[in-house]
């Protein structure tokens, strides 16, 4: 049996319920991803890819169905237990990277792990190997306006990465760079990903990237096909 780390089972979400114009986005969505699978997500626009995103990343709450990562069910936790889950189990990575300007790339990473409790030599020492992993230790101590497109984004993974979760979120990794250097950054997202063994959803629209994981999804009517 493989090991399950995000199970989505039968997610309805409509916005606006019940009013004029209300819009009907998931209907009851199934989709299950594995530790060290890499699933591609692939959805017309406005088909609802950010929303399921949202919900499994548990920042947002489906209607009916249900939400399990790593086994655990989430329906019915508090607001707090459930920023809790999200901050250990959820690692998020967006088409833009959202670094925090004033910080080194190497702070960007100790960061959120001293916020989950990790001591500094320990953040530093799991920074530095994050880094080393997607072939930029050199530029550890640069800040990111000092860094390329592809280099910042590279942080962004290892940001995504620095608490250690078993689910890996992705919106367009590399959306916001150019084809060249969006594959070569593409590469080193999936070598990461298969190094620590995390089961990622990754929505693209790009389906030359989307081939390149282990499976393609679509998600079309507010179900994946
Ligand atoms: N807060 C909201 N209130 C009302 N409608 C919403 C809200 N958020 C999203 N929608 C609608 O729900 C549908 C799905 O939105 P969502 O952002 O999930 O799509 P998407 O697939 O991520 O789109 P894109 O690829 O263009 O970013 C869209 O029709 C959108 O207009």
């Amino acid at each position: 049996m493989s090991d399950v780390v995000l199970d989505l089972s039968g997610i309805e979400k409509t916005y606006n319920r019940g009013l004029p114009g209300q819009v009907e986005v998931l209907r009851g969505l199934d989709l299950r991803v594995a530790a060290g699978e890499i699933v591609a997500l692939v959805a017309p626009s406005g088909a609802g890819k950010s929303t399921l995103l949202h919900i499994a990343g548990l920042l947002d709450t489906a209607d009916a169905g249900g939400v399990s990562i790593s086994g655990r069910a989430m329906a019915g936790l508090s607001d707090r237990a459930r920023t809790e889950a999200r901050r250990r189990e959820v690692g998020f990575v967006y088409q833009f990277h959202h670094l925090l300007p004033e910080f080194s790339a190497a702070e960007n990473i100790v960061l959120p792990q001293l916020a989950n409790g990790v001591s500094r030599a320990e953040a530093q020492d799991h920074a530095m190997r994050l880094l080393d992993l997607v072939g930029i230790l050199p530029r550890a101590g640069h800040r990111p306006a000092a860094l390329s497109g592809g280099e910042q984004q590279r942080v962004a993974f290892c940001r995504a990465l620095a608490n250690r979760p078993r689910l890996l979120l992705a919106d367009e990794p590399t959306g916001n760079l150019d084809p060249e250097t969006s594959d070569r950054v593409f590469a080193t997202l999936l070598s990461l990903v298969r190094e620590t063994g995390l089961a990622a959803l990754i929505a693209t629209h790009n389906l030359e990237l989307a081939a390149r994981m282990d499976r393609v999804v679509r998600l079309e009517a507010g179900r994946i096909i």
